[in-house]
């Protein structure tokens, strides 16, 4: 591919190929016919709120990072490879817990299954967000080199979905080409920006993970100011380092914004609420909804919440009264009012707050993309 002309006549080729690699590369992912996936000991129990990875080359200090922001104590020393399976550690932010999980490094070719990539691919993937870990005083392409690996097994860092859509364009060549190369004779696709043939590709795959990344640059110590103040504006980067315990605070924060977790606080009736205690939730799906923390208290409270009241950024009175589809923020806090039993059919006067399901994840649908 490298060595061929790009131009109108090869573009269809290209795209072709295209497509027979990412092909490929899914077969590669497959764990092999006859064993179970993993299964080396290297997946590790989920535990907390969410899950953060480190990922890297050898010796770049991600051991040492975890040990200092966890407590935990992983192997660091001056030789690669010090590190060869996946060390858990725990993260108290916020009230909250993350799951900080320390794997060895990774070199050019870990997607194609050089050293213990795959297996450190496959953790990350579990993972909610990537902290890239970087040598600050190595060359800068050693983050395009990882970032070109994780990309070859489908991870998407700082990237959104692209926003193609199965219905129906009759005249596209190229398109069709690559809907042939997968067998697909019969189909709609409807494109909603002028999307790459790549990201037509990662449409069909279905597989792409698209992830947050924060790009860490550890041992600022050994290089100049001037680096430093360049590496630290680039976009989703932090510069740190371990040896003089340099920027952990702006590395928390800066994590805990791209895990967008919401922390609701229950208030039960005439008391003040256990503010060490929030029921934490995930903003994944676009948004965390009253509903999301009714289930998430019980899986039957729903039918017998009446309102709930907030207090908080995300209520226009203190406090409002809201229905099941209300958008609650981080650190709201939420009283819920259950219907009395003789009341059951008088939902009347909150119908307007659209408890009604049909509407909710209507609306679910129509909330903005976290990106
Ligand atoms: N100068 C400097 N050295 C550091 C810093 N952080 C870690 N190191 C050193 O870098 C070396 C490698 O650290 P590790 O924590 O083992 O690195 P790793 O990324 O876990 O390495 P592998 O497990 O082998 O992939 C050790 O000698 C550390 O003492 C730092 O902030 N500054
Ligand atoms: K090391
Ligand atoms: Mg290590």
């Amino acid at each position: 591919m490298a060595r061929t002309q790009k131009n109108k006549a090869t573009e269809y080729h290209l795209g072709q190929l295209k497509a027979k690699i990412a092909k490929l590369r899914t077969q590669l992912l497959e764990p092999p016919k006859g064993s179970s996936a993993g299964g080396d000991g290297f997946e590790v129990t989920k535990f907390g709120h969410g899950r953060v990875a480190l990922i890297g080359f050898p010796s770049v200090g991600k051991s040492t990072l975890l040990t200092m922001l966890t407590g935990t104590h992983s192997e660091a020393a001056s030789y690669e490879f010090t590190t060869l399976t996946c060390i858990p550690g725990i993260i108290h932010y916020n009230d909250t817990k993350i799951q900080l999980l320390d794997l060895p490094g990774i070199i050019e070719g870990a997607s194609e299954g050089k050293g213990r990539g795959r297996q450190v691919i496959a953790v990350s993937k579990s993972s909610d967000i990537v902290l890239m870990i970087l040598d600050a005083s190595k060359s800068d392409g050693h983050r395009q080199i990882l970032t070109k690996e994780l990309e070859a097994v489908g991870l998407r860092l700082n990237k959104r979905p692209p926003r193609i859509y199965f219905k129906k364009k009759k005249d596209e060549k190229l398109c069709y080409q690559i809907l042939h190369e997968y067998k697909i004779h019969n189909a709609e696709v409807l494109f909603r920006e002028d999307a790459t043939v790549d990201d037509l590709i990662d449409v069909i795959e279905g597989n792409r993970k698209y992830m947050k990344c924060i790009y860490v640059y550890n041992k600022i110590d050994v290089i100049g100011i001037d680096d430093v103040d360049k590496l630290a504006r680039q976009p989703n980067s932090v510069v740190i380092s371990c040896n003089l315990k340099l920027n952990f605070d702006r590395l928390l924060a800066k994590m805990w914004e791209e895990m967008g977790l919401v922390r609701v606080y229950t208030k039960p009736q005439g008391q003040q609420p256990d503010f060490t205690d929030p029921v934490v939730l995930s903003t994944d799906r676009g948004g965390c909804l009253v509903e999301d923390f009714c289930n998430h208290i019980h899986r039957n409270l729903i039918k017998d919440v009446k309102y709930v009241l907030v207090w908080g950024t995300s209520a226009r009175h203190r406090p409002q009264h809201c229905g099941l589809g209300h958008f609650l923020h981080d650190e709201d806090m939420v009283q819920i009012v259950k219907r009395k039993e003789k009341e059951d059919g008088g939902r009347g006067r909150f119908k307007s707050h659209s408890t009604d399901p049909a509407r909710i994840s209507d609306r679910e649908k129509k909330a903005p993309l976290k990106t």
